[in-house]
């Protein structure tokens, strides 16, 4: 018996680009009108360095942070997984897959609404963007998933598992009180196997916008100018009135993803995480060894994966995948091409 429970327009970097083609001198990215070549030579470790010397104080001990908060789930369901379709896999290779989504369209995104912690629902595109997200991914394992505490973030995770060609499971471990724990136990290995842990953190919340929360943003940026407002939403280290700056929003968010996910990670599991714009803006800071002046100009979209491989100790971003059919995510590593081969083998 178990208990088991990634364009650069007008100066924004977007990470919503289309990833094309994958050769031998380069990755071939598209975005709108604009094409990009990067050279796979280019090493995050190359960038971090040239990069390092900006950081602020503030950002080095963003890459210190200890978690100060305690983790809201037990992962112990996850020790339990057998997590077959990958397992033998990973006794091979010590790199993992990370697909980070920010949530589909909210209610409150088509109303144009500052939203922060407010907990609301995705719209008809919001959902349908969800189910796009999931077919981008539908090839690529998920052994864990880690969501916010809302239910935007919720709905794009489940929507997007509805797509994923492995048809696991995804269950959400009720790890709140003993009774939640011993009332969503699970007795069968056998459907655990066939089961994906949801981890739910507030930890990877929405930054709380404060006395924004509700206000239009257009009205707001009438009110109090443009500026004033996109310092609030985009800058570093400057909070809105009582709420969150990115920083403070970091230092949950990064020192969840260091403490929980990264382990995680490490150990072989593939994972997904969905969040939001600046949980996961915050998280891809520390990923991509941004300085506070670089992530202003960091904008993401609603609904579009973001796949980075961590492979010895390091994060290498690899864009969007396009579709289950794009080569070229697959000839990202041999071990997504090879789990994507017993995919085909076990379903077709
Ligand atoms: O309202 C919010 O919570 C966020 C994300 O939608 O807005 P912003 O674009 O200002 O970060």
């Amino acid at each position: 018996m178990a208990c088991s429970a990634f364009h650069q327009n007008t100066g924004t970097l977007q990470y919503h680009h289309q990833l094309r083609q994958v050769s031998s001198s380069g990755i071939n990215i598209e975005c709108g009108n604009v094409s990009m070549k990067f050279p796979l030579k280019v090493s995050k470790l190359e960038i971090g360095l040239s990069r390092r010397g900006a950081y602020t104080g503030s950002e080095r001990s963003l890459r210190g942070i200890k978690a100060s908060s305690s983790q809201t789930s037990v992962v112990d369901p996850v020790s339990s997984q057998s997590n077959e379709g990958t397992n033998d896999l990973r006794k091979k290779s010590s790199e993992a897959a990370l697909i980070l989504i920010r949530h589909g369209e909210s209610l409150w995104n088509e109303k144009n609404l500052f939203t922060g912690c407010v907990d609301v629902p995705l719209t008809k595109k919001g959902v349908e963007e969800a189910i796009e997200a999931g077919k981008r991914i539908s090839n690529i394992p998920v052994d864990m998933i880690y969501t916010s505490a809302l239910i935007r973030a919720q709905m794009t995770a489940m929507l997007a598992m509805t797509q994923h060609r492995r048809k696991k499971v995804p269950i959400i471990m009720h790890n709140e009180n003993e009774q939640a724990r011993s009332w969503s136990q699970v007795f069968s290995d056998d459907t655990m196997k066939q089961s994906i842990p949801v981890i739910t953190a507030w930890q990877l919340n929405e930054r709380m916008y404060g006395e924004l929360q509700g206000l239009n943003k257009q009205e707001t940026a009438e009110r109090y100018g443009n500026d004033k407002v996109h310092e609030w939403r985009r800058s570093y280290d400057i909070p809105p009135p009582n709420g969150e700056s990115l920083e403070m929003c970091a230092e949950r968010a990064v020192a969840y993803f260091r403490d929980y996910i990264e382990p995680q990670l490490q150990s072989g599991r593939n994972v997904m995480i969905a969040a939001h714009g600046n949980s996961l803006r915050s998280i891809i800071m520390y990923l991509d060894e941004l300085t506070s002046q670089e992530v202003v100009s960091l904008e993401l979209s609603t609904g579009i994966p973001m796949l980075y491989i961590f492979k010895e100790g390091r994060f290498v971003r690899r864009g969007s995948p396009v579709a289950p059919s794009e080569a070229g995510v697959y000839a990202y590593t041999r071990t997504l091409a090879q789990y994507r081969q017993k995919l085909d083998d076990m379903l077709n």
